[in-house]
């Protein structure tokens, strides 16, 4: 297992990034005597753990709606599962797509579904509940926010109809974090993160992924490009570029722009077929390899979008280094993936994309500063975060390269 990075600051501009990644305290397994913050927590923790305490906060005004909510938070944290297998069943059966049109009567919706109208009010029913329909007065059900905002994200439903593996692979998680779960299902699906040489893909090995990714992409590309434009560069390198969904939408913004993109060599056909179909084959070129063995040069900006968290420490500060080596001097390095840690989306990081590159086999989410002290490991300078939009799907770090 390749050493853990440092929680390293990061040079200039390094400051300003995230929290630190909680040190380990000492307590009492550790030999040292509990702080008076650990004595407060276990008291509060014992407590919080007696039936007889639980039935009087419940009933104390002051403490009543606090017992409530977590009440609510841990029956949630039982049941996500059921609640993802109803959205699944949704999306499956195609009821937002059903719903498009307008409000729908229980037995129209029975006939289309092509369930018994006892199942049919069931599924609709729990959908409600779940805020993805909503029931209206007059008996009939309709899209609801929720719904309505998968049916303007298509690659969301690809992503839930492509979680029954993770879910397969989830199944015994402590075989899974002990290493005794066997392969999983994931690690077949992203054919580069299993043992054996990437290089040796075939198309029908990567065509799912890359499919998947390149879709998604609609929803990650304009918030990266938002944030930091590209206009003052002449040639982007897009390492890991997938089938060139990224780079598409940075070529048809930037019109004097150019682009390489690396990526394995089934993969990297598919994105010259995707360049020669968007016209867009003078200006973009896709060179196929393994970004472990080098990566091309000439570029004066190169991005890394959702590909570090796919790798372990080593792996991820060696192409951190390769980037650094392949860019002009003075040039600048985005690196563009959901991040740990993230204030409002602490679950997104740690828990789903944790456990997610667990079961996939390969990578980890990280935190910005931890990112951000790889780069410094790497060479780069300047290392900053830029905001973007909507931090929960990606958040973004420029460094440089020193000129
Ligand atoms: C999670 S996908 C991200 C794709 C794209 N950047 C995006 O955000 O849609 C990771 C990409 O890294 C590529 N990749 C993985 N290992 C690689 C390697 N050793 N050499 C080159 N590309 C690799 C995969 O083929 C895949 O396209």
């Amino acid at each position: 297992m390749p050493g853990r990075a440092r929680d390293a600051g990061a040079g200039p501009g390094a400051g300003a990034l995230g929290p630190a990644e909680p040190a380990r305290a000492a307590g009492p397994g550790d030999g040292a005597a509990p702080s008076w913050r650990e004595r407060w927590l276990a008291l509060r923790h014992r407590l919080v753990a007696s039936p007889a305490f639980q039935r009087w906060a419940a009933s104390f005004p002051p403490t009543r709606g606090i017992a409530r909510r977590n009440t609510r938070a841990l029956f949630d944290l039982c049941a996500g599962f059921v609640y993802a297998q109803v959205l699944l069943a949704c999306v499956q059966l195609d009821l937002f797509g059903l719903l498009r049109g307008g409000p729908m009567g229980l037995g129209a919706l029975a006939q289309r579904l092509a369930l018994p109208p006892e199942r049919a009010e069931r599924l609709l029913r729990a959908a409600a509940a779940l805020r993805l329909v909503a029931a209206l007065p007059d008996g009939r059900y309709a899209l609801a926010d929720l719904g309505a905002a998968l049916l303007g994200n298509p690659s969301v439903s690809a992503m839930i109809a492509h979680h029954a593996m993770l879910y397969d692979d989830l199944r015994d998680p402590v075989a899974l974090l002990r290493g005794e779960a066997g392969p999983t299902r994931l690690a077949g699906y992203w054919g580069y993160a299993g043992a054996g040489d990437p290089r040796d893909l075939r198309d029908g090995e990567v065509a799912p992924y890359g499919g998947l990714m390149a879709a998604s992409q609609a929803l990650v590309a304009e918030d990266i490009l938002d944030a930091c434009p590209l206009a003052r560069h002449a040639r982007l390198l897009d390492i890991g570029g997938g089938e060139g969904a990224f780079a598409v939408a940075a070529l048809r913004r930037h019109p004097a722009l150019r682009l390489t993109l690396f990526d394995l060599p089934a993969v990297a056909a598919r994105a010259s077929a995707r360049f020669a179909a968007e016209g867009l084959g003078a200006r973009a070129q896709a060179l196929g390899g393994s970004f472990h063995d080098g990566l091309p040069g000439g570029a004066d900006a190169a991005c890394l979008v959702r590909v570090v968290h796919d790798h372990d420490d080593g792996p991820a500060l060696a192409l951190m280094r390769a980037a650094h080596a392949a860019l002009a001097p003075g040039g600048r390095l985005l690196l563009a993936e959901p991040m740990a840690g993230t204030p409002g989306a602490e679950p997104v990081g740690d828990a789903y994309f944790g456990f997610y590159l667990l079961a996939m086999g390969s990578g980890r989410p990280r935190t910005a500063r931890v990112l951000a002290g790889m780069l410094a490991e790497a060479g780069f300078r300047d290392v900053r975060e830029v905001a973007t939009r909507r931090p929960l799907l990606v958040r973004l770090l420029t460094a440089r390269r020193s000129c």
